[in-house]
């Protein structure tokens, strides 16, 4: 078992260990005082691991009861949400219980944001099962839902009390869903660690858990030093500004990893551009991406894209918060005011191919 200690407004430990679903219960016990657990998860996790973690939570002593959204990110939204908060009233849910995120980003995202919204504040655990939540969105206390107006645009800051990383679970992704954790991973190469970067050119499988032990500690570094996202948390960000903007021009069709990976090649043109990294950086960052089959090119104008992109939340006044990269490895955050991302995003498209 690799054990990541996080030290936040809520300190709490991210557990990576095979087979540690069924020790989930166990785990959870340890962590909190109730004894009622609602497990949040999706139509397709469901029919995989729900009967596990019920009856790991049961052998436990733990009363249990499932919410089921459906599969994908179209259920990351204020109508589950509600619907979410009604079922947690109904079953009588109290603050010293604990809501189980059981799935992928979407499930952790919306699980979060209830927890921290019902009665105020309940306890919740994440339990990630795919690369992406494993390396990412399980860590870090970033909840959220989509508006209608955009990406992520209501939620808050809320720890989990436990984050159980179970890599076996990773085994059943269709190959398309473990390249899109693959796009965050090389984030984090890109961003803060060579090292990291030139292990992905390896098989990954042998790694699986080095790799994501490396990733959330990453994340874990950053997070203790700006928890709330106002300086070096928006690292984070890199190629989100305008993944941000893909995924919600294409009506939430285009999957998050998937956007991210074009909003980062993007991002390292740009970076190109302005002269603060040179051409063989953009190069390794399409060839690392493609090795992942992920994509690395949009059809969208720079017209469709920038209207959402004035919705990030790096945005202060006129101006936004870009990350661009200086090499493979460093990253940096430059102020532009809106007309200036506007030219930047219609030059960097203007010769796109
Ligand atoms: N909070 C954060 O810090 C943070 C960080 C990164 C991303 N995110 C959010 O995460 C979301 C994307 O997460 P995602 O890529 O996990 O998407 P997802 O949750 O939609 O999962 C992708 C697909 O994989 C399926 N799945 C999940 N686990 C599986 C398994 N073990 N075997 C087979 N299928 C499985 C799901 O049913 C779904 O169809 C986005 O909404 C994004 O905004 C949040
Ligand atoms: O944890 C963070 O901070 C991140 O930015 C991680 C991102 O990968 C993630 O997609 C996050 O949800 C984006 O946040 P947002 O603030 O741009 O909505
Ligand atoms: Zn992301």
């Amino acid at each position: 078992m690799i054990c990541v200690e996080v030290k936040a407004s809520r300190d709490y430990e991210i557990r990576i260990e095979s087979g540690s679903l069924k020790k989930a219960g166990e785990y959870i016990g340890q962590v909190v005082a109730g004894r009622h657990a609602v497990i949040v998860t999706d139509s397709t996790v469901k029919e995989l691991y729900l009967d596990t973690v019920e009856e790991s939570l049961s052998r436990a002593s733990f009363q249990t009861d499932s919410f089921v959204i459906p599969s994908g990110e179209k259920s990351k939204d204020a109508a589950h949400y509600i619907q979410l908060l009604e079922f947690l009233a109904e079953k009588t849910v109290t603050r010293s219980d604990v809501l189980v995120a059981l799935g992928g980003g979407v499930v952790g995202d919306l699980t979060g944001f209830a927890a921290a919204t019902f009665l105020r504040g309940v306890h919740f655990v994440q339990i990630p099962t795919t690369l992406l939540a494993a390396v990412d969105s399980s860590v870090g206390g970033k909840t959220a839902i989509d508006l209608q107006a955009g990406k992520n645009l209501a939620g808050c800051f809320y720890q989990p009390s436990l984050v159980l990383c179970d890599c076996e679970t990773l085994k059943s992704l269709k190959p398309e869903t473990f390249s899109e954790g693959m796009a965050e991973v090389i984030k984090y190469g890109a961003i803060a660690d060579r090292k990291l970067w030139e292990k992905l050119r390896a098989p990954i499988w042998p790694q699986i858990e080095e790799i994501v032990a490396r990733c959330v500690e990453i994340k874990r570094d950053i997070v203790e030093q700006d928890e709330f996202d106002l300086g070096v948390r928006q690292y984070l960000n890199f190629g989100h500004t305008i993944g941000h903007s893909i995924e919600k021009n294409s009506g939430y069709e285009i999957s998050h990893g998937r956007a991210v990976a074009i909003g980062m090649v993007l991002a390292a043109k740009l970076s190109v551009k302005q002269g603060e990294c040179g051409e063989e950086c953009l190069g390794q960052m399409r060839e690392m991406l493609e090795r992942y089959e992920l994509p690395t090119t949009t059809d969208y104008s720079a017209e469709q894209l920038i209207g959402p992109m004035k919705a990030d939340k790096k945005r202060s006044g006129n101006t936004v918060s870009f990350i661009l990269l200086r090499e493979i490895g460093q990253c940096f955050s430059r102020k532009m005011t809106i007309n200036e991302m506007d030219e930047a995003v219609r030059e960097i498209l203007g010769d796109e191919g």
